[in-house]
């Protein structure tokens, strides 16, 4: 019996799988210019092209449950959550659990689900300076104030996929990554200290382009784009239900 006949399919091979995740570890963040198969970008373009055409996306939302906030301010973009119902969707999918099994292989990250939108920004669309997900409590604190926020702490690998067609400087809407976050004196973020510091990187949106960091430590944003810019954004998660470990060795 072949035990490889029910892996999921890759988007690309070993080396680049094995470079992006490298990158990952070592400064929090990784980009694959070119990396998607085309046709796979044109079909997930057109979808989501097809459904912010028919209004099917609603405007794009911060945070979850209670701390959920209608937030123009900080991102103005059209979001519409996947679900795996088409063959796009379904082979994207199938590309990112590839990604997932490799990242858990190489960084005994125990990430466990994936969840993704497309996003369409629309001319002016934007998304301000944030991180995915929120630290844990720093080193010394309690275990009951580390299981109140596993919930926030849940997120720990973000993935952008661009499905932009033809991207050139003026449309703007890179993606500014910043290395580290600092920290104010109660051991938060601090994300507007960054003005003052230029970005590690400011990366195109262009189609079949991948892009991805640790949700909790790697501040970004995307600059104003002049152009429609359309975007698939998603996130591992560790099992909630048993608190995986955040950190990969190092
Ligand atoms: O589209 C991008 O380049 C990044 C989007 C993003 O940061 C997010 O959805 O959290
Ligand atoms: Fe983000």
């Amino acid at each position: 019996m072949n035990p490889t006949a029910c892996a999921p399919a890759p988007f690309f091979g070993d080396n680049l799988t094995a470079a992006l995740i490298g990158d990952l570890e070592t400064r929090g963040w990784a980009f694959a210019p070119d990396a998607l198969p085309a046709d796979l970008v044109a079909e997930l373009r057109a979808e989501a092209r097809a459904l912010a055409r028919e209004g099917w996306m609603r405007e794009g939302r911060v945070g979850r449950g209670e701390r959920e906030t209608r937030a123009a301010d900080v991102r103005r973009a059209a979001i519409r959550w996947l679900d795996g119902s088409t063959p796009a969707q379904a082979r994207f999918l199938d590309g990112c659990e590839a990604l997932r099994v490799a990242i858990n292989r190489t960084l005994y990250a125990g990430l466990f689900e994936f969840e993704a939108h497309y996003a369409v920004y629309p001319p002016g669309g934007f998304y301000a300076r944030h991180l995915d997900a929120f630290a844990g409590p720093p080193n010394g604190a309690g275990a009951a104030a580390a299981a109140g926020r596993i919930g926030m702490r849940s997120r720990l690998v973000s993935l952008v996929a661009y499905l932009n067609e033809a991207w050139e400087a003026p449309d703007g809407g890179r993606l500014a990554v910043w290395e580290a976050a600092p920290l104010d004196a109660e051991g938060r973020p601090d994300l507007v200290r960054l003005d003052a510091v230029p970005p590690a990187a400011e990366l195109d949106p262009r189609g079949g382009s991948l892009v991805l960091m640790l949700s909790e430590r790697i501040p970004h944003e995307v600059r104003p784009a002049a152009a429609e810019r359309a975007a698939i954004a998603g996130w591992w998660r560790v099992n909630a239900s048993v608190g995986g470990v955040v950190d990969p060795p190092r």
